[in-house]
């Protein structure tokens, strides 16, 4: 019996001497001449059957994520399917499908105007950063898929194919994207500090349910469609495509239904920037550089998120007091944020603001008097959006979507008691809330807000600090209570709906 002309027997018994030396080479030559003849081996290889291989990285050498893994494996994700051995399946949570990759070590190929292009997914584990940011000695799953063609085809390989699958992967993410809501990782020592992780963004604030003036709704509506449409014009005009925001008002006036509503509106993720965790201005540059296009990037309470406004720290009273207060700020600016008002500026419409486009900036503050006007001035926040308390037209709108009526013979003192007093629209929605399922519920809650409304002191502000200071439990903003208080708002507004956390 005979394969490709040669008898068996010789087959065998050469390949068996080919084993022979192979081990006695890797028994007996030292290291240097073994790799020296693991490259001539390879140049034989190459020789025989001439082939490049280009290595994709999930991360490339500065540490941003390298986008064209992220194609590469949506593109390979539909193909492998078909034609791969083994596979990996993932499902989040919060997604309906089940997601399909190659899995290690497998290979799957392509064909491309009839040239076959073998793709091979890699994993390893790194014990040391050696590039690619800092992992702090910790170690990392490097992930990276090889390409493999023959070397005739290099051209056609680096050009249009590559084109091809970039194109096709993006389409591929798109279609199957659904939005995110990413936070910069607050913890020092981990290995994703100066990075973003992420949950699945599902809010269901709309500017049909943000209650505000119809006007003003207009207006901002209008803002952002010629924003989002406005990729020529942009261009043409020389600027950044970006475009920033200030929502300023009292508390519960709907500043983070609205932003939940604009990334609805304009279908882009949301990157909530913890600005007290950001360490100094590299770390903030390194995470703008990391965001993607078509997205909001919000710092919320701006006042409260750095010392940009002057002198912030309350004079305490009683010496010992201040003595404990000094010795533990001092611990505390150990700990402090370094971010400078200039590194902020820089930030929003510095040279490094220009490296993505289509994306819009939010700032939001219960103190608009205490920003720098440096930092909000026209130009940098295009468009200052005032989130005012309940107004009659307001009312009418979160009457509509919590009780379902146009009209009631209560409206009338309503209305005259909304031109009196300052109430928030939180307020007005948590007592529009139907708590029964009896026939006169709307009437039941009409008065229970008509009673509210009247209760509301102006000088104290609104329905809610007047309950805290009923209740003797007026919160400094800088105890830990205030904080926790302050993380359970964020997840009662923003990051309620959202479930799945992924990386
Ligand atoms: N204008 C509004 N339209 C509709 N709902 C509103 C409005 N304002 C407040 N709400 C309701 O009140 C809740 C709190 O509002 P939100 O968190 O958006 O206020 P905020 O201005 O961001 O408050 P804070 O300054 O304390 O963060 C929301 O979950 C929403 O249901």
């Amino acid at each position: 019996m005979k394969i490709l002309g040669i008898p068996v027997t010789e087959l065998v018994s050469g390949l068996g001497g080919i084993l022979f030396l192979w081990s006695a080479i890797d028994q007996f030559l030292p290291k240097k001449f073994q790799y020296l003849f693991q490259k001539w081996c390879n140049h034989l290889v190459c020789f025989i059957f001439p082939r490049i291989y280009i290595t994709f990285n999930e991360y490339c050498e500065d540490g941003r994520s390298n986008e064209a893994y992220s194609c590469i494996k949506n593109y390979l994700s539909t193909k492998s399917v078909k034609k791969a051995e083994y596979l990996k399946a993932e499902k989040s949570r919060n997604s309906k499908s089940l997601e399909f990759t190659l899995d290690e070590g497998d290979e799957v190929v392509d064909e491309f105007r009839d040239v076959k292009i073998t793709w091979v997914a890699y994993q390893e584990t790194i014990k040391d950063s050696g590039g690619g940011g800092s992992r702090n000695g910790r170690p990392f799953e490097k992930r990276y898929f090889i390409l493999k063609v023959h070397s005739r085809y290099r051209d056609l390989v680096m050009e249009d194919y590559m084109n091809f699958v970039m194109k096709e992967g993006n389409a591929i993410e798109f279609k199957n994207r659904k939005r995110r809501l990413y936070t910069n990782n607050k913890d020092d020592d981990s290995y994703w500090k100066g990075r973003w992780s992420y949950i699945n963004f599902q809010h269901p604030a709309t500017f049909d349910s943000l209650g505000m003036d119809p006007e003003k709704k207009e207006e901002i509506l209008d803002d952002l469609d010629s924003f989002k449409n406005g990729k020529d014009y942009y261009k043409k005009i020389g600027k950044a495509w970006k475009r920033g925001y200030l929502l300023y008002g009292p508390p519960g006036s709907g500043k983070s239904t609205m932003i939940a509503a604009m990334a609805n509106y304009l279908d882009y993720d949301i990157y909530d920037l913890e600005l007290t965790t950001v360490k100094e201005n590299a770390e903030l540059k390194q995470l703008l550089i990391e965001t993607s296009n078509k997205s909001i990037i919000v710092i919320e309470d701006i006042d409260c998120s750095l010392n940009l406004t002057g002198s912030r720290k309350k004079n305490e009273k009683g010496s010992e007091d201040e003595k404990r207060k000094q010795s533990d700020e001092t611990e505390d600016d150990k700990n402090k944020s370094k971010v400078t008002l200039s590194g902020l500026l820089n930030f929003i419409d510095g040279i490094w603001s220009a490296c993505g486009e289509e994306r819009v900036i939010v700032f939001t503050t219960n103190h608009v008097e205490k920003l720098d006007p440096a930092l909000i001035r026209r130009g940098r926040m295009d468009m200052h959006i005032e989130m005012s308390y309940c107004k009659f037209e307001t009312f009418k709108i979160l009457a509509k979507n919590y009780l379902g009526i146009d009209e009631h013979p209560l409206f009338a003192e309503i209305r005259e008691l909304l031109e009196e007093k300052n109430v928030c629209p939180c307020d007005v929605a948590e007592n529009l809330m139907p708590r029964g399922k009896s026939e006169d519920h709307v009437k039941k809650c009409l008065v229970r807000l008509i009673e509210a409304i009247k209760a509301t002191d102006n000088n104290k502000g609104n329905i809610k600090e007047e309950e805290e200071e009923e209740e003797g439990e007026v919160q400094d903003e800088n105890t830990p209570t205030y904080r926790v208080i302050e993380i359970l708002l964020d997840i009662g507004s923003i990051f309620q709906p959202l479930s799945s956390f992924e990386y």
